[in-house]
């Protein structure tokens, strides 16, 4: 009997097998848990229903976390479909190219941090309003951040400041919902996880080097998976984490913790 068996949770993100929400519902699934998925834009509806049915799951909504619409009715249809569940991951983050490469500054634009902070921050704390009423006591709700939210890192840029907000949201939304209204129990945290090759990670100027020097430089002497990622968020959204909230995990192989300067690099 898995530690998440009962738990009614939905999964955005997924895009490839190689996404980290990918990871995170293959490790929900082993445990037990009855998933539904997100994807952008009616072309990847057969990708995701195939993704689904690995999870032996049919649900499937389209959601462009761009459009409150959207939002909304995707919970609209979710409540339909499961009457309450039990919470949901945000694997979510965009930035237009020009905001998440070279120098800061250069890249810096109105439109582009309006664009980072809308779909990688705002989106989280507004899913978490729109599920709300459809959400069960002991519910969780977790998001996915990055290093480059508390320090300033190579190219990350405008998304940094993105994941800043996304942090800064996660404790709010957890003193907003730990005790709603109505009694029930809601929790908010996040995983800042490592660099991870994956579709959103493609295209980013030494991405590959960047992956090297943590591998170097961590006290795991290597880069996390999906898999590490996947079986923390499946404790995050578990009762095993009943005391945990506001909350920002580093499944990141102790590389945030150290000052990269390992005895067998200097
Ligand atoms: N890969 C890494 O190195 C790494 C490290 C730390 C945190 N993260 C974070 O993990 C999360 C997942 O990224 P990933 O690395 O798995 O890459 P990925 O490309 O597999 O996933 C990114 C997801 O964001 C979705 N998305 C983008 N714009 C959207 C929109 N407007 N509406 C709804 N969904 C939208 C995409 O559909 C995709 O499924 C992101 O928040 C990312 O910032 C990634
Ligand atoms: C790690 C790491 C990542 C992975 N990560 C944590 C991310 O959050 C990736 C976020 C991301 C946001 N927007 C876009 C893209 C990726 C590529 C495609 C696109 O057009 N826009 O991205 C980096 C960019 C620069 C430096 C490090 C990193």
């Amino acid at each position: 009997m898995g530690f998440l068996a009962g738990k009614k949770l939905l999964i955005t993100g997924v895009l490839s097998n190689r996404s980290i929400a990918y990871g995170i519902a293959r490790a929900c699934h082993q445990q037990g848990a009855e998933l539904a998925f997100s994807y952008v834009g009616e072309r990847f509806k057969d990708r995701i229903s195939e993704f689904a049915a690995e999870f032996g799951s049919k649900l499937v909504f389209d959601c462009d976390v761009a459009d409150d619409a959207q939002i909304e009715k995707m919970f609209e249809d979710l409540g339909a479909a499961w009457g309450k569940f039990d919470g949901f991951v945000h694997s979510i983050g965009f930035a237009p190219r020009e905001a998440i490469a070279g120098n800061f500054l250069e890249g810096l634009s109105r439109e582009g941090f309006r664009i980072a902070h809308d779909i990688s921050a705002y989106s989280f704390p507004a899913m978490a309003k729109a599920a709300l009423p459809y959400l069960n006591d002991k519910s969780s709700l977790l998001t996915l951040s990055y290093l480059g939210a508390l320090r300033s890192i190579p190219n990350y840029n405008t998304m940094g400041l993105a994941k800043a907000s996304l942090e800064a949201s996660v404790r709010y939304l957890a003193e907003a919902v730990g005790r709603t209204q109505d009694g029930r129990a809601i929790r908010a945290n996040g995983i800042s996880a490592g660099p991870i090759k994956t579709l959103a990670a493609s295209g980013i100027k030494d991405f590959g080097k960047l992956l090297g020097r943590v591998a170097d430089a961590a006290p795991l002497r290597r880069n996390v998976t999906i898999e590490d990622v996947g079986n923390v968020a499946a404790f995050l959204l578990s009762d095993l984490a009943s005391g945990v909230t506001a909350e920002i995990t580093y499944v990141d192989g102790g590389f945030s913790q150290t000052a990269g300067l390992s005895a067998d690099q200097v």
